[in-house]
């Protein structure tokens, strides 16, 4: 049998980049459009697995839906992410402007925060396995030239929270603890072993045919 094709449900270049780095590279990348917002009663970790499940649901129906389309009569296993920002029991997500980002940056300065990171794999059988990953995200108490220097370097645009600790907000963070690729986009422990259960496993090429 042909081996599945392997898609990305994900618009993230950041997604796509830690996957690269555990040596896998998607056959295709279909972002998924869905609703992001959350529901009444809805934790953050809720929030990010449910998200991660509808973003490769949506996407994988896209794909099924092409009768003569990308997939060629092969079976897909899609993978996809999302990252949810928690200050207590706040969940940020991308913010909108500048202003909002302002919000989250006071929201974040001084204190720690968690990252929620949702990751859903769907196999070529159909089946769904999901998990969510945490990591506590420590900032430094920021300075107003601080936050504005921050802000003026876009780095806040499509970033949950709003901001990126693989740019300039390093040197914002003194902690961490958990999952760095988790807080980056896409948790590759655990994308690994979710992926394994699907038949590609990144340790074991043979596994991959
Ligand atoms: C906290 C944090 C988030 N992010 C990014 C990762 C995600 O791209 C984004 C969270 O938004 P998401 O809604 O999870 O993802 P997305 O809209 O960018 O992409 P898609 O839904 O198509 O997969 O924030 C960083 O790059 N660095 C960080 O430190």
């Amino acid at each position: 049998m042909s081996a599945p094709v392997l898609v990305l449900a994900s618009a993230s270049p950041r997604r796509l980049d830690l996957l690269g780095q555990i040596g896998i590279t998607p056959d295709l990348v279909q972002a998924a459009d869905i609703d992001e917002s959350r529901r009444r009663d809805e934790s953050p970790r809720e929030l990010a697995l449910r998200l991660a499940i509808a973003k490769a649901e949506a996407a994988r129906g896209v794909l099924m839906a092409e009768p003569d389309g990308r997939l060629h009569g092969r079976e897909a296993v899609v993978l996809a992410a999302d990252t949810v920002v928690a200050v207590g029991i706040r969940a940020l997500g991308k913010p909108s402007d500048i202003a909002e980002a302002r919000r989250f940056l006071d929201l974040l300065s001084g204190r720690r925060h968690r990252v929620y990171g949702g990751v859903c794999v769907i196999d070529g059988a159909g089946k769904a396995r999901a998990r969510v990953v945490m990591t506590q995200v420590g900032f430094k108490r920021l300075s107003l030239s601080e936050r504005e220097t921050y802000l003026a370097r876009g780095e806040w645009q499509g970033k949950a929270g709003g901001y990126a600790i693989q740019g300039l907000a390093a040197a914002l963070i003194p902690f961490i603890a958990g999952s760095y690729s988790n807080v980056v986009g896409l948790p590759l422990v655990e994308t690994a072993s979710l992926l394994a259960a699907s038949g590609i496993d990144v340790f074991n090429a043979a596994g991959d045919a």
